[in-house]
């Protein structure tokens, strides 16, 4: 592991191991009624009887993330791409994820761009990645941050750039309550750390390469 790699990814194995600690599917819709009560309401009452268990399913979809391996979404590299090393660039990957001091949604958009090294990945494993990492509780820092390291491990790529736009439905409904503050979060790794001008290239692609 390099030491970019290294220095970005403390938190890879540990959100992996947390799965063993799963409560029971009777604990979790248990403390589902509790909120419910919580919230003011009757977890009895008819049209509230069945909410613990779509709950429940519904986490499960939620975080979903916990179970995926970055590692096996990112094992396939095709080397044949006829020497092909300039930017490869995923622009508006769209996401949903919960911030992990409030469990509320924050979602938005993913952009992601390497210079491949020793081969490519399928463009659709970099949408694959931006789920593993969205139904997980996390930041949006982190989140831009693991995805940029996973990158850099599966790849060896001359640099990674990954920005995340986001809105966090804790800042728009409750809390502070300013709907529409958008978060942006950039995460650089060699060429695109190096050099201000490969952050403009990146910057520009993902504002201005519409077609
Ligand atoms: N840096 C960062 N902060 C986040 C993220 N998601 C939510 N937050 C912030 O986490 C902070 C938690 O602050 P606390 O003071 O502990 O909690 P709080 O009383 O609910 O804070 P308010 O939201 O200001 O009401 C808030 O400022 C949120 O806006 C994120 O992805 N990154
Ligand atoms: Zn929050």
């Amino acid at each position: 592991m390099n030491d970019v790699v290294k220095s970005l990814s403390p938190r890879l194995p540990a959100a992996a191991d947390k799965t063993a600690e799963r409560p029971t599917r009777e604990e979790a819709e248990a403390a589902v009624r509790t909120l419910i009560r919580w919230a003011g309401d009757d977890p009895q009452r008819e049209g509230l009887h069945d909410t613990p268990k779509r709950v429940t399913k519904a986490f499960r979809e939620f975080y979903s993330g916990y179970q995926d391996d970055p590692k096996e979404v990112l094992n396939k590299i095709f080397a044949e791409v006829e020497g092909y090393d300039d930017i490869v660039l995923v622009r508006d990957i769209p996401f949903y994820s919960h911030c992990e001091h409030h469990l509320v949604p924050f979602y938005g958009m993913t952009h992601i761009a390497y210079y491949p090294t020793k081969g490519v990945v399928g463009l659709s494993k970099l949408a694959r990645l931006v789920e593993v990492y969205a139904r997980r509780l996390q930041t949006q820092e982190s989140m831009t941050a693991q995805i940029a390291a996973a990158m850099e491990e599966a790849l060896e790529p001359r640099g990674v750039a990954v920005m995340i736009e986001a809105e966090h439905m804790c800042m728009s409904m409750r809390g502070v309550q300013k709907a529409g503050a958008m978060t942006l979060t950039t995460q650089f790794t060699g060429a695109f750390k190096n050099d201000p001008a490969e952050q403009v290239r990146f910057l520009t692609l993902v504002r201005h390469g519409k077609v």
